[in-house]
């Protein structure tokens, strides 16, 4: 691991560090955000995914996280979007390949080759911070945004009882049902959509259930409502399958991280107490 960057936050550290990902077969870049409780004691870790063209920087420079969860005690992590690298199959839109990577296991070539993001996010990147940083990773959750919001519904999903809350920023919830999503899992996962439930948030919240309420923010002003988020979709499933779900529309607000950094507060409190709770 070779640190990349590293300043002081609010009392905090927040720095940026490259490691040879054996999952993925590249280096990879990520960012994490120790809060000053962590010179005492193991802190517990909130991850989070971000949506399409992100990598480690956008939410730790515009999400402003640090001062609350400095407050709070929790720790940060933010990893890219998808393998990256000149050895990495790539395609020129944005929503495909490098910067997009789903949060999946893609099965078709070109892709299936490094394309492996839920085992990057789920085992090998855990590895690498239960090694170097003071956390306590029996206390975990997750949040993202938009991919990455699908990102963090689909883990805590897939995996029950690994995240103690998990909450999401306008998240792709049905990515079976909207052109991001149809785009991306038809490259990554072949023409067979009984292959997609695997991935779909709307499909897996009919076969489990979490032990927590879901959180979700959604701009009601976002570009991406009506075509690619759906938020009514998911808000169904979890209704018939009988999922605790907390969405609140926030009327005038959009897709960025205005509306992010707007009610990051709220979910980091939400996070810290089922962490600390
Ligand atoms: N048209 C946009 C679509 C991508 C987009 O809106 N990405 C969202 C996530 S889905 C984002 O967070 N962008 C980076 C940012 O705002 O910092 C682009 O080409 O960048």
């Amino acid at each position: 691991m070779e640190t990349v960057s590293d300043w002081t936050s609010f009392g905090g550290d927040l720095s940026v560090y490259d490691h040879e990902s054996e999952t993925l077969g590249c280096t990879m870049r990520f960012a994490v955000f120790e809060p000053p409780q962590t010179d005492e004691e193991p802190v517990p870790v909130l991850w989070y995914l971000s949506g399409l063209t992100c990598n480690w920087s956008n939410v730790m420079e515009k999400g402003g996280l640090q001062r609350k969860a400095a407050e709070l005690g929790v720790m940060i992590i933010a990893p890219d979007t998808s393998p990256r690298g000149e050895g990495v199959a790539d395609d020129d839109a944005y929503d495909l390949g490098q910067g997009a990577g789903f949060y999946l296991t893609a099965t078709q070539d070109p892709w299936a080759k490094h394309y492996k993001m839920d085992q990057y996010i789920m085992e090998e990147l855990p590895s690498v911070i239960r090694s170097n940083f003071a956390a306590d990773m029996r206390r975990q959750s997750i949040f993202g945004h938009s991919m990455g919001g699908h990102g963090a519904l689909v883990l805590a999903l897939r995996n029950p009882g690994h995240f103690r809350s998990v909450s999401a920023f306008s998240p792709i919830v049905a990515p079976s049902q909207v052109p991001w999503g149809e785009k991306a899992f038809s490259a990554y996962l072949g023409d067979d959509r009984e292959a997609w439930k695997e991935w779909d948030a709307c499909e897996l919240v009919r076969k489990t259930q979490l032990d927590t309420t879901i959180l979700i923010d959604q701009g009601e002003d976002d570009q991406f409502l009506e075509e690619q988020l759906k938020p009514g979709l998911f808000e169904q499933a979890c209704r018939e399958a009988g999922q605790p779900l907390a969405i609140r529309l926030r009327p005038g607000y959009g897709h960025s991280y205005y509306f992010i950094s707007t009610f990051m507060d709220d979910h980091i409190m939400h996070h810290a107490k089922a962490l600390y709770g």
